[in-house]
């Protein structure tokens, strides 16, 4: 369910009447489910009616109330009174059913809705926002945060709804028998809500910072296991379980400060009713004294005043799982309000229309609280020609390669794709022109077929066995315990790094891209692999644009045109030839890994 985003509100609206909206769709369940909640409170309380009938029948006998309807045998009265026992209690437990499946399956429904929703928004950020967070915090929102909202959701509705069901209720019966001391039971009622939302606004920020140290907590978990292999490299299992140890505690204090407020609720709630009660015990016993109150109603008025009051408490639960769920929705509509400052371009571009020239003109560019990465750099890599691009680690190629795909915007100059900024295209039919093989493969947990097939969802078998096979990977992929059926492992560990960057290739390949971008593809191959990627390479490049990134010369000789960097400016650009002849930095950094020198001649300095 896609609702309008926050930036369409005129006003900020609180969490609650946010959630509502989630909720809207679902009126009629809610409507039925208040109904079966309300049907099963007035259930509830009929059990003191059918004592008092009980006592009627033994006390009365042929004259009891039951007589006077027309049962007049005594057994058969009894019988009647079993029978309505049976009947009430039977509603009782399948109005309980009822409401249940209501309240709780429409809890699952605004948590699945806002779970879509904030993921969909989350996916949809650009990368710099997922590099100023952790994944652990991120997933303490999206997981932990919606799955609060169940508590609060399952039961909340459903306890105001009882506890005000019983107000009334008991209330009626309480002032149609005694209506001279029927306000003395009522006097803590409004004690008791003053109190609870005193409580709800003192507790609130003591929730929001546990819900905060969760995301710490997670985040720090999360970090951990993905580094186990380097925690156990280093040994360092006992510094890092005393870390886990330092968020823990962080949130174990947290929630102490909480549990110290949210613990002392009930009991103070409780001497507020107690005193309405003791008022209901000594004024109503002082009438009943001096007989202007009958002993039977004085009895009655004890009993009721306990079935008034105790479900007030109830309230401060209810308050206690309400505050929890705001911190929690406060947390997830934060992240929904938070939008992406790219703007995503009108213009669309054909699959079918892109030529593939892609254009850097003076683009000047820096990481958020970073210095210049690239500068004033102006480029071309022409259409259908194989482009390399060489320089020190460092020296922004990564960087560049970025920015064609549009993770980032330059500060100043521009990046076009067939003389179209690329701000101002569709970022879905750019990333689709493009095939990206990055430098730190990433594959995703699932079959060797299901991560070639993710370059093209609708390919057929063949074709991914075709594209294995130009990627060079499917020799290896036979050889794998279950073929193209073996499962990687998360983030493809099960596999060597060379594998997995074939894979990632084939993943590419199969897409069918006008443009190709390799970043570092046969960095963790061996020769002979590598010459057999170049193989592919050189097979792929016939019809398209490629750009390639390479530490290694030799992989990138046989490029149109080598621009080489230099701290994010153009040094030099040509053919290898030209590079070697022109005897820069090319050249130098050529002869190192010939062997012909020692030392390396570029430097990102
Ligand atoms: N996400 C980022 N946030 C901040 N700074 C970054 C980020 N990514 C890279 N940098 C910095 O930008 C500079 C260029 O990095 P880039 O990855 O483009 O270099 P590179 O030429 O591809 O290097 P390598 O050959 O080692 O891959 C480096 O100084 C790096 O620290």
């Amino acid at each position: 369910m896609q609702l309008p985003r926050p930036g369409c509100y005129r006003r900020p609206m609180s969490p609650l009447a946010r959630l509502w909206r989630y909720a809207r769709p679902y009126r009629s369940q809610i409507l039925l489910g208040s109904l079966f909640s309300f049907l099963n409170k007035a259930f509830d309380l009929a059990p003191p009616l059918l004592i008092g009938v009980a006592v009627d029948i033994v006390v009365q006998r042929e004259a009891s109330w039951l007589a006077q309807l027309g049962v007049t045998d005594l057994m058969a009265q009894l019988w009647v009174l079993a029978g309505a026992t049976i009947l009430i209690w039977g509603l009782e437990s399948l109005s309980e059913y009822v409401f249940q499946l209501y309240w709780r399956n429409l809890a699952q429904e605004v948590q699945h809705a806002l779970r879509l929703d904030t993921y969909a928004h989350v996916q949809g950020l650009e990368l710099a926002y997922f590099e100023d967070r952790t994944t652990g915090g991120l997933m303490a929102v999206l997981n932990d945060d919606v799955n609060q909202l169940e508590r609060f959701l399952d039961v909340g509705a459903n306890d105001l709804i009882q506890v005000a069901t019983t107000v009334v209720i008991v209330g009626a019966i309480f002032f149609a028998l005694a209506p001279s001391v029927a306000w003395l039971a009522f006097l803590p009622v409004p004690v008791v809500i003053w109190g609870s939302f005193r409580f709800q606004r003192r507790i609130a920020p003591r929730y929001a910072d546990v819900r905060e140290r969760v995301g710490d907590l997670s985040a720090q978990l999360a970090n951990n296991l993905s580094g186990i292999t380097t925690i156990k490299s280093f040994t360092a299992e006992t510094r890092e379980a005393e870390r886990v140890r330092r968020e823990s505690d962080r949130y174990r204090a947290s929630n102490r400060r909480a549990i110290r407020l949210s613990a002392a609720f009930v009991p103070l709630i409780r001497m507020a009713i107690a005193a309405g009660f003791i008022a209901t015990l000594v004024l109503g016993g002082s009438l009943a004294l001096s007989g202007t109150l009958a002993v039977g109603a004085y009895s009655v008025l004890v009993f009721m005043t306990q079935r008034l009051l105790w479900p007030l408490t109830t309230l401060g639960q209810t308050f206690d799982l309400y505050q929890r769920a705001m911190a929690s929705s406060k947390r997830i509509f934060n992240l929904l309000d938070t939008q992406p400052t790219m703007r995503d371009g009108l213009s669309p571009l054909p699959l079918g229309a892109v030529r593939g020239e892609l254009r850097l003109e003076n683009v000047s560019f820096a990481y958020r609280g970073g210095g210049e990465v690239l500068r004033g750099l102006s480029l071309t890599l022409r259409a259908g020609q194989t482009t390399a691009i060489v320089g020190a680690t460092g020296a922004g190629k990564s960087t560049l390669i970025k920015l064609l795909l549009r993770f980032y915007d330059p500060q100043s100059g521009r990046v076009t794709l067939d003389g179209h900024d690329l701000r101002t295209l569709k970022r879905h039919d750019l990333r689709r022109a493009i095939g990206y093989v990055s430098q730190d493969v990433f594959l995703f947990h699932g079959t060797v077929y299901d991560n070639i097939a993710y370059g093209d969802p609708d390919a057929s078998r063949e074709a991914v066995i075709r594209a294995a096979k130009v990627a060079e990977a499917h020799d290896f992929i036979t050889a794998l315990p279950f073929g193209y059926d073996t499962i990687v492992g998360e983030r493809g560990q099960k596999l060597s790094g060379g594998q997995r960057q074939r894979i990632s290739i084939a993943r590419a390949v199969l897409k069918d891209p006008p443009i190709l971008i390799l970043d570092e593809a046969t960095s963790a191959v061996d020769n002979e692999t590598e010459v057999a990627i170049q193989r592919s390479v050189a097979r792929l490049a016939e019809d398209r644009t490629v750009v390639l990134i390479a530490h290694r010369l030799s992989t990138v000789r046989h490029a149109h045109c080598i621009f080489v960097l230099s701290d994010g400016r153009l040094a030099e650009a040509g053919t290898h030839e030209a590079l070697l002849a022109r005897g820069g930095l090319y050249a130098g950094l050529w002869q190192v890994q010939t062997g012909e020198r020692a030392e390396t001649p570029i430097s990102a300095d």
